[in-house]
């Protein structure tokens, strides 16, 4: 059992259409505040070698990833520190404050406690007019598919590859690429967290179409295989659908990696996705 087996449940309690996006939106006149949690903790999201302010800067910017993917402009980040030693709390800190800043965001609050395991709990909150709110409900059969980034270097980092560890632990969220690409007129949008197949099995799923994609047309960096770029988590790409009509998006780097399709499979030179990215378990039955 997954985090996603899960969601299922708490989308049978406050609607499906709580829960399929990366942030919550609420309307505001014709203005809408996006808002989005994630929870971070030592055994499973910070790899050793990490510093504490490195801690504080990928919280936040997981956070302000989600926030970019609606096309929103960030406001502000709140950060609950479940701590295992008080003393940590000044390089998290700074380092939430650090990124906050870089995208234009305020660190604005948050909360302290003991906590056994080192855990962290951020909270973004953004603003976006209606006619650039973006969400992974657009796609239409026919758009073509495209990614920001570099996919499979965070991954390829937890494997070895020390060329690459900064993009592990000092991850930049898409903040300007998701507004630009929002104003552009992209039909949808989520952040990769998780890996491109998970996401592109979120993005069928919330659309209701397919994909096909194209392996080599997925942007590899030196060292790191299509199955990295896939399959693994901790790149903060953004992936998007839109009408050929709008490309190119001035000043956004981004690679097209395939189409949409109405058959809701998602394919890879014409065979099903493996369904594999980073996700939390449990035993079943624990
Ligand atoms: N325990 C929960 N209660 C309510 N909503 C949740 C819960 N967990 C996740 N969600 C919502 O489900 C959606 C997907 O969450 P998640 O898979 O964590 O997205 P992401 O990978 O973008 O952070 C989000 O809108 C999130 O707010
Ligand atoms: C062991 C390990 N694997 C992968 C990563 C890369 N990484 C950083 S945060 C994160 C979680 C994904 O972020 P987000 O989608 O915001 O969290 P989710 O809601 O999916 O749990 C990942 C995979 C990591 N830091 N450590
Ligand atoms: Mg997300
Ligand atoms: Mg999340
Ligand atoms: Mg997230």
């Amino acid at each position: 059992m997954d985090d996603r087996d899960l969601l299922q449940v708490v989308s049978g309690i406050i609607g499906k259409e709580r829960t399929s996006d990366d942030c919550c939106m609420i309307k505001l006149g014709d203005e809408n505040i996006i808002l989005s949690t994630d929870m971070l903790h030592e055994s499973t999201d910070f790899p050793k070698g990490m510093t504490d302010w490195q801690i504080g800067w990928m919280s936040a910017a997981v956070t302000l990833s989600d926030i970019a993917s609606c096309g929103a402009v960030p406001l502000a980040v709140l950060l609950a520190a479940g701590l295992d030693e008080p003393e940590r709390i000044s390089g998290i800190t700074l380092g939430a404050k650090d990124c906050c800043e870089r995208f234009g965001a305020e660190l604005a609050g948050g909360d302290i406690d003991f906590h056994s395991e080192l855990t962290i709990v951020t909270t973004g909150i953004g603003r976006v007019e209606d006619e650039y709110y973006k969400s992974r409900r657009g796609a239409k059969p026919g758009d073509i598919i495209c990614v920001t980034g570099t996919p499979g270097c965070a991954g390829a980092a937890l494997e070895g590859a020390l060329r690459y560890w900064k993009n592990l632990v000092e991850p930049l969220p898409a903040v300007r690429e998701g507004r630009l690409l929002a104003v552009a007129g992209v039909s949808s949008m989520m952040d990769v967290s998780d890996g491109i197949a998970l996401s592109l099995y979120d993005l069928s799923e919330s659309s209701g179409v397919g994909f096909e994609i194209f392996p080599d047309k997925i942007p590899l960096s030196s060292g790191v295989s299509a199955e990295l770029a896939l399959h693994s988590g901790g790149d903060f790409g953004l992936l998007f659908t839109c009408g050929r009509d709008i490309l190119p998006v001035l000043d956004v780097d981004y690679a097209e990696i395939g189409v949409v399709t109405d058959s809701g499979e998602v394919l890879c030179d014409g065979v099903p996705v493996e369904k594999r990215g980073y996700s939390h378990s449990w035993i079943d039955g624990s």
